[in-house]
């Protein structure tokens, strides 16, 4: 479904992921693991637009988009959700919901209440004042209101309370059950293992190890990781 194909992208001058090839099949889940300063979060910028790799192709659907803008994407069927549980921190959870609901193509907000039904109590409260979690919900849920085909999630568990990540965690499996396809970015390599069908691990802007998700496959990252 989408294939970043040997992409180079970086800053300026300075590039950060050397040729990375990663695919994300139809209604799959594929996991990037790596550690910090890896170039995973570069990569994904590369794939939702907001950065222009320097060579490499994305296809979606079978389509080139590499060079296609962030809205373009999103109207293909592309939603993004960074890290750090971004919404709008003064505006109240609906309000963060109805600026991607009364947008041409969004979703009714009740849509996402019925994937999210844990954010109805709060709506009417100020985004900044949710906790983590509430607020991670809150960004996958806005991002399920554009009618997305594929999801890409930037570390949805970080800076989560450890009693939330595994509420946080069903979220994301629960979604990629519908047959969603979903792109995680994800530390915590046992969650990653146990979504994703597919994994890659990413070092230094260098894809060093990809194969098929499981539990079976924890061996294999924690030494790609270590190397
Ligand atoms: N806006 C930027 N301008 C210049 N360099 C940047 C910028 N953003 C990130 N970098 C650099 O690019 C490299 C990769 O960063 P990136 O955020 O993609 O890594 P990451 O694997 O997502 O790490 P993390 O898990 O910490 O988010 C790092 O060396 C970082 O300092």
């Amino acid at each position: 479904m989408l294939e970043l194909q040997d992409i180079h992208v970086g800053y300026g001058r300075t590039t950060v992921v050397h040729g990375a090839t990663i695919e994300v099949p139809t209604n799959g889940v594929a996991a990037v693991m790596g550690h910090n300063g890896a170039g995973k979060t570069t990569l994904l910028r590369a794939a939702v637009g907001l950065l222009k790799p320097s060579s490499g192709r994305i296809v979606f659907d079978g389509e080139d988009i590499t060079r296609l803008k962030p809205h373009e994407r999103v109207r293909r069927g592309l939603a993004y959700v960074p890290q750090g549980q971004q919404c709008f921190p003064q505006l109240t959870a609906e309000e963060n919901l109805r600026l991607v609901a009364e947008t041409k193509g969004g979703k009714p907000v009740g849509e996402a209440l019925e994937l999210f039904p844990a954010l109805r109590p709060v709506l009417s409260r100020r985004a900044g004042l949710l906790s983590g979690g509430q607020r991670q919900q809150l960004a996958i849920a806005r991002a399920m209101l554009t009618g997305p085909r594929l999801l890409i999630l930037d570390e949805p568990t970080e800076g989560i309370q450890p009693s939330v990540v595994t509420e946080i965690e069903n979220t994301v499996q629960d979604l990629a059950a519908t047959g969603l396809a979903v792109l995680l970015v994800e530390q915590h390599i046992g969650f990653a293992l146990a979504t994703a069908g597919r994994y890659y691990v990413l070092a230094a802007g260098h894809v060093t190890a990809s194969g098929h998700g499981g539990a079976e496959a924890i061996d294999s990252v924690r030494t790609a990781m270590t190397i």
